[in-house]
């Protein structure tokens, strides 16, 4: 039995020796295009006995190389599967920080059913044939998941089963992703791979619309319009329009522009791009940080005003100071060394990057800016169809106050409220400023001592916005009676000299006459 045992070793040992031998003859002296001739018959002949057919599906695609969507969609629509039958299986900490996350290792292979046919799932790893060996994972290894199924469901699969793994993928993914809050990098640091051209952490503002102190009437209509925007799909392919809307948020500082973005993004389950206009060096590049966003998603520019000389009306003043730097070679070397580091965006490329041909590019997504200064902003940067949506937000209502006694003391009514409703309708104080009075300062601070403390504040507010008024009052005084005065200086200078040429010719006749 053991000689019979060692025969069979050596004999299939001499076979692969033989078979490898002629393989490298095969390679080394059929010419190439005689090659790919066997190869196809090769191909055709094992089609005969191996009935399988396989789909591959590679993580990095295209001229970019950006991670493929629809790999994406399989590791999550697997990572279900993979818990319950891989073996080998790989673990990462979870959306939640708290618990592990499973997937199925490299190389490994799980099966799945689909209307009663099996088909296996393979994930795979290549190392490019010019890196050598290392023990240490690369970040150039290649993985793409392999799907195998029988030739004879062939239909099936390809035009029902990858749509149903893709569409569940998206839900799983959806449903497990971590939101990402994103801010562009200054172009000198995209490493010459054009995958960081965006930076992220995970985005976890906990603001909320219930959290949110405005009018409540205003808040449902905020929220009527996302959950139409997010619907909207269909409805914009129909009105042939790009699948994105334009919110304008603007009011005094403190007022919860930054806190009303965190509780949309929380409420659609959008990533937020948080896009620091003066780190971008010109249209090209602003164009460049469009196309690398995702689709359901916000691009928020906060603080619009400040960001760029975007006015219009500035213009005239950049001129004059042209000419003045033209004539001073100090000044004019300085201003250049300056603007090779300052962002060369215009409005025209603003405006493009909201609404033009790229912008439609992915779709499902909100652009909103933030302003302070509503009144500064070019009229073409906020008409309706780019910012479809104004909100301002102002000071803070007895509502707002309400939710925010909710939030901070949780506490729906109070004998000290009516007094605060009362102040509140004299003075103006915004949701920051009462957040901050309601927060305890200590840890046994109460409610009470909380309210007292907002209704001193508010007091305070409402005695100085008297004595500014009073002060106001002065001005207009002054500035009227100096008005007056220099008025009837002026009529005075005029009389003199219109009554003089006459008393003039008066005292003329008069000489005559004696
Ligand atoms: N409407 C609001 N509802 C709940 N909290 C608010 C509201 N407005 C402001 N706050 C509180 O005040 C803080 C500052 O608000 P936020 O940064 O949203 O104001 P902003 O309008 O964006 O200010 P700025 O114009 O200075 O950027 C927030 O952390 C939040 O706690």
């Amino acid at each position: 039995m053991m000689m019979m045992g060692g025969d069979m070793w050596a004999r299939l040992g001499s076979t692969v020796a033989g078979l490898m031998f002629a393989w490298a003859m095969f390679q080394q002296y059929v010419p190439i295009h005689l090659r790919g001739y066997v190869e196809k018959y090769t191909h055709r002949l094992m089609g005969y006995f191996y009935p399988y057919i396989q789909i591959s599906i590679h993580e990095l695609t295209g001229e970019r190389m950006k991670c493929s969507e629809a790999y994406t969609a399989i590791e999550a629509y697997l990572s279900s599967k993979s818990s319950e039958r891989a073996r080998r299986l790989k673990a990462d900490i979870g959306k939640d920080s708290k618990s592990m996350v499973l997937s199925m290792d490299a190389n490994e292979e799980i099966t799945d059913e689909f209307k009663g046919i099996k088909l296996w799932w393979t994930l795979n790893t290549s190392i490019p044939k010019t890196q050598s060996f290392s023990f240490y994972p690369s970040a150039d290894v290649k993985r793409y998941y392999t799907l195998t199924f029988h030739k004879l469901h062939r239909k099936l699969i390809t035009e029902t089963y990858l749509d149903y793994v893709l569409e569940e993928g998206k839900a799983v993914g959806l449903r497990n992703r971590q939101r990402k809050l994103f801010t562009n990098n200054r172009s000198d640091n995209w490493y010459g791979y054009k995958r960081s051209v965006w930076s992220h952490v995970v985005f976890e503002h906990p603001a909320t619309f219930q959290t949110l102190a405005m009018d409540p009437e205003k808040k449902q209509e905020i929220v009527d319009d996302l959950v139409t925007f997010r619907k909207g799909k269909e409805y914009y392919a129909k009105v042939g329009k790009a699948w994105k809307r334009g919110y304008l948020l603007y009011g005094p500082p403190g007022t919860g522009k930054s806190t009303m973005i965190a509780a949309m993004a929380n409420f659609l389950n959008y990533d937020i791009y948080d896009l620091e206009l003066t780190a971008v060096k010109d249209n090209t590049e602003l164009r460049k940080l469009l196309i690398e966003t995702s689709s359901k998603s916000i691009i928020v520019i906060e603080d619009i005003d400040c960001s760029l000389d975007l006015t219009g009306q500035r213009k005239k003043t950049k001129e004059k100071d042209e000419e003045e730097e033209e004539k001073d070679p100090i000044r004019k070397r300085e201003k250049e060394e300056k603007s090779s580091k300052e962002s060369k965006v215009t409005l025209s490329g603003l405006l493009n990057f909201i609404d033009g041909l790229w912008s439609a590019c992915g779709g499902e997504r909100l652009i909103i800016f933030t302003t302070n200064y509503v009144e500064k902003l070019d009229p073409a940067l906020i008409r309706r169809g780019r910012m479809d949506k104004h909100i301002k937000l102002s000071y803070c209502s007895f509502e707002g106050f309400k939710v925010l006694a909710k939030n901070y003391l949780d506490l729906n009514s109070h004998h000290l409220f009516g007094e605060i409703c009362s102040l509140m309708e004299e003075t103006e104080i915004t949701p920051a400023d009462v957040a901050e009075n309601l927060m305890p300062k200590t840890i046994t601070g109460d409610a009470e001592t909380c309210l007292e403390n907002l209704i001193r504040t508010l007091k305070m507010a409402k005695e100085e916005a008297r004595l500014k008024a009073v002060e106001e009052m002065k001005e207009k005084e002054t500035s009227a009676k100096t008005e007056v005065k220099e008025e009837s200086l002026a009529n005075g200078e005029a009389k003199d000299k219109e009554t003089s040429p006459k008393e003039d010719a008066k005292d003329d006749e008069s000489i005559k006459e004696e």
